[in-house]
C-alpha cells in the first residue's frame, strides 16, 4: 500500500456524516500501492475503498478521473464508481487531502499472471478503450515522452548510484526512443483515445468463471488516465504482464494479450508495426518513475518502493527486439 496520511476514526466519522453510507462498522489502510493513501472501509451500507490523494496526483484533475470511471462504469465496464455525499459531490477533503469514495470490486489481483490471465486482461483492455468513447474531456499524458527528458534530469543527481553507467545508457535509449515515437497527428498517427496507462497485475482484479478459467471482475486505479495512443497502453500491458520473474519474455503470454485484445478490437498494421517502439518507451516510463522513487520517497512512508532495475532488463529485451515479431506475431 500505501499510507502517507493517517486518518483518525473521529474524523472518518465526521466525513461520513456527508454520506447516507450509514454507520462505520471497520476500517483499515490498505498495504498495496504506491500513488495514494487507501484504506478499506466497511459501513452497514456495504463495502467501499476510501482514497486520499497524495503526490503525483493534481487535484486539478480529479474531476476529470472521477467523471471517467463515471462514464466507464455506465458503459458497462467493472470499474469503482465514486459515491457522491449529501450534497452530490464525490471529491470531498479528508485530513487534509482531496478524498473521495468509491465503490468496492469483488475479486484478487494475480500475484504470478499466467498465460491464462493474459487473454481476458487483454479483452479488459480492449473493452475500456471502445467504453471510452463518448468521453469528450481530454486529459494530455503527464507522464508520456516530453516528460521523460525532464524526468532523467531530476534522476540524474542519484542514478548512477543506483547502477553506474545507468544514466549515460537511458540517454542513448531516450534518445532513440522519441526519434522513432510515432507522431500524434498527421500521417503515421496511430488511433487515440483514453487509456488506463498503469494497468499492471496489482490494478486487475480476476475471479473463477463457472469453467474454472479465470476472468476480469474489475479494473481499479485509474489515476494515470489519460488521453493517448491506444496501442500504448498495449504496450504498458507487455511490459507489466508478460514477464517472468527472471525476466525472461513470455511471447506466449504476449501472443495471449495481443490474441485477447485483437478479439474486440483488432490492432492494425500500423499499431502492430509500432509495438517495438511504445514497448521501449513504456518500458523507460516505468524505470524512470522508479528510479526518482527510488531516492525520494518519505522515510517512513508506509510504501514499499519498486526496483527500477526491473525494467531495465525489459528496456534491453525492446531495444534487442527491434521487430514486432519477437512479440509472437
Ligand atoms: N475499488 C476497489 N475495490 C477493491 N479494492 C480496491 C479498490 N481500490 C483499491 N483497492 C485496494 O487498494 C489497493 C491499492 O489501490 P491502488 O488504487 O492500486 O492504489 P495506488 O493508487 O496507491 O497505487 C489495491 O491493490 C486493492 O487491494
Ligand atoms: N505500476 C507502477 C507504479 C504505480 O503503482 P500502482 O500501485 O499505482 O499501480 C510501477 O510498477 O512502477
Amino acid at each position: 500500500m500505501a499510507v502517507y496520511t493517517e486518518v483518525s476514526d473521529e474524523a472518518l466519522r465526521a466525513f461520513l456524516a456527508g454520506y447516507d453510507l450509514g454507520e462505520l462498522i471497520a476500517f483499515r489502510g490498505i498495504a498495496e500501492g504506491v500513488e495514494n493513501s487507501n484504506y478499506a472501509l466497511k459501513t452497514t451500507g456495504g463495502d467501499f475503498i476510501l482514497t486520499l490523494y497524495e503526490r503525483r496526483v493534481d487535484p486539478a484533475e480529479l474531476p476529470w478521473f472521477l467523471g471517467l470511471m463515471r462514464h466507464l462504469a455506465a458503459r458497462g465496464l467493472a470499474c469503482p464508481q465514486p459515491v457522491a455525499g449529501h450534497d452530490g459531490e464525490a471529491l470531498r477533503a479528508l485530513a487534509g487531502r482531496p478524498a473521495a469514495i468509491c465503490t468496492f470490486l469483488p475479486g484478487v489481483w494475480p500475484r504470478r499472471p499466467a498465460v491464462a490471465h493474459c487473454g481476458p486482461l487483454g479483452g479488459a483492455l480492449a473493452a475500456l478503450h471502445a467504453a471510452g468513447d463518448g468521453f469528450s474531456a481530454e486529459r494530455p499524458n503527464s507522464l508520456g515522452p516530453q516528460a521523460w527528458g525532464p524526468l532523467l534530469e531530476r534522476c540524474r543527481p542519484n542514478g548512477d548510484t543506483v547502477q553506474p553507467g545507468l544514466c549515460a545508457e537511458l540517454d542513448g535509449h531516450l534518445a532513440s526512443i522519441l526519434q522513432d515515437w510515432p507522431p500524434l497527428s498527421g500521417p503515421g498517427a496511430l488511433p487515440r483515445g483514453h487509456i488506463h496507462a498503469d494497468l499492471f497485475p496489482d490494478n486487475v482484479f480476476f475471479l473463477e468463471g463457472t469453467d474454472r478459467r479465470p476472468r476480469v471482475s474489475g479494473l481499479i486505479d485509474f489515476y494515470f488516465a489519460c488521453t493517448d495512443t491506444l496501442a500504448y497502453d498495449v504496450a504498458i500491458c507487455l511490459n507489466a504482464w508478460c514477464f517472468e520473474p527472471d525476466l525472461a519474455f513470455n511471447v506466449t503470454k504476449a501472443r495471449a494479450l495481443l490474441a485477447g485484445y485483437n478479439a474486440v478490437r483488432p490492432l492494425s498494421t500500423d499499431e502492430m508495426a509500432a509495438l517495438p517502439v511504445l514497448c521501449r518507451g513504456a518500458a523507460l516510463r516505468f524505470l524512470l518513475t522508479r528510479l526518482y522513487d527510488w531516492a525520494n520517497t518519505p522515510p517512513g512512508a508506509m510504501v514499499t518502493r519498486k526496483d527500477p532495475l526491473e525494467y531495465l532488463r525489459r528496456l534491453r529485451f525492446h531495444a534487442a527486439a527491434k521487430e514486432v515479431s519477437a512479440y509472437g506475431v
